[in-house]
């Protein structure tokens, strides 16, 4: 039996493992379902929860940033998600794949399969002496795909992503956003449905990066690839329908970004932020918030008609009344 099908076979089973998976299954709906992911390393006997029972659901089609500060655990979940790494517990669902129990030949389909990546360091994207097109067609070739089909598709994923010029170009001869956007192209190359990009205009200037950005919202739009971006840049928020922030190994708060259009028909981007409520009900709320209003260890909570009012757990020190009032200086 050759490799194909007996891949063809385990995505088979996977897929009738997914029928019978319950209705009622946390994020069920979802392509991508994290579910109380926990992530620890050990390193010279010292424990690093990397990921603290992280939740996230992404639906298929959806274009996400994930973003958080340095140590916040996103490149642990890129890993999680990208089949290198296995979480320590928590469920962890991509499409039909349980990233917990596969075997390594599993492993080895849903990569090259299911995912695509791009990476930020551009040299670990491509092959440095193929040029652009023989990049994008290496993997195809891996995969069996014949010579004027893969010749094809490379010519179809260069010209969308607007780097068409540079298909007889060696990543030498090729700037940083144009490596980029072949590396995208190299990425789906075997048509995944999901691309996972980490940092991807790390490397980049200002308009390079927009230029990159662009080329992946076109890739949602266009292909319809469910796409995932994790960066540290905030700004890359302005780009993507939803923002995920990461505090602490856990999902925090979310930017939705809707097109509102008014009564006069004109068009407007309205952002809103959200806090994420987890299954078992805890909020995180921000620690601005806790500053100003001195929320500390405990808070009472209020359930009024349409919302729930948190409130410090003993009034606010009043700022000290001064010996004489200002006011009295100005009386004759
Ligand atoms: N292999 C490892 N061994 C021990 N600790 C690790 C390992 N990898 C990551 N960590 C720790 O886990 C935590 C999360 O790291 P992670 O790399 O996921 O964060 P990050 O948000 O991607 O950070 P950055 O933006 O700097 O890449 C950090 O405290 C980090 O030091």
């Amino acid at each position: 039996m050759s490799t194909t099908q007996t891949d063809d076979l385990e995505t088979l089973e996977a897929l009738e493992d997914r029928a019978r998976r319950r209705p009622d299954e946390f994020g069920h709906n979802a392509l991508i379902a994290c579910d109380n992911l926990v992530r620890i390393y050990q390193s010279e006997g010292i424990e690093v929860q990397a990921l603290q029972g992280l939740d996230l659901l992404i639906e298929a089609g959806e274009e996400v940033a994930i973003i958080g500060a340095s140590g916040s655990g996103k490149s642990t979940l890129l890993s999680v998600l990208s089949g290198l790494d296995v979480p320590t517990a928590g469920r962890v669902r991509v499409g039909p794949w349980d990233l917990m129990a596969m075997t390594a030949r599993q492993r080895v389909a849903y990569r090259r399969s299911m995912v695509g990546f791009v990476w930020q360091q551009t040299a670990r994207n491509l092959v440095p002496y193929l040029d652009a097109a023989q990049n994008v067609e290496l993997p195809l070739a891996l995969a069996g795909v014949g010579r004027r089909q893969r010749a094809a598709r490379a010519v179809e994923l260069l010209d969308m992503l607007g780097v068409g010029y540079c298909a007889a170009r060696r990543p030498s001869q090729m700037s940083g956003g144009e490596q980029q956007r072949v590396a995208i192209g190299v990425a789906l190359a075997a048509s995944p449905q999901v691309l996972f990009a980490d940092e991807p205009t790390g490397q980049l200037d200002t308009a390079t990066s927009v230029e990159v950005l662009q080329s992946l919202r076109a890739v949602n739009r266009e292909l319809g690839v469910t796409v995932v971006v994790v960066t540290h840049d905030p700004s890359v928020s302005e780009h993507v329908q939803r923002t995920v922030s990461i505090r602490d190994g856990r999902t925090s708060s979310e930017v939705l970004r809707r097109t509102h259009t008014d009564e006069h028909g004109s068009e407007s981007v309205v952002a809103e932020e959200y806090a994420v409520l987890d299954r078992a009900g805890r909020v995180q709320l921000p620690r601005e918030y806790r500053e100003v209003l001195e929320l500390s260890d405990r808070v009472r909570l209020a359930l009024e008609s349409s919302h729930v009012a948190v409130w410090p757990d003993r009034p606010r020190a009043q700022p000290a009344v001064p010996a004489v009032p200002a006011v009295t200086e100005e009386q004759p």
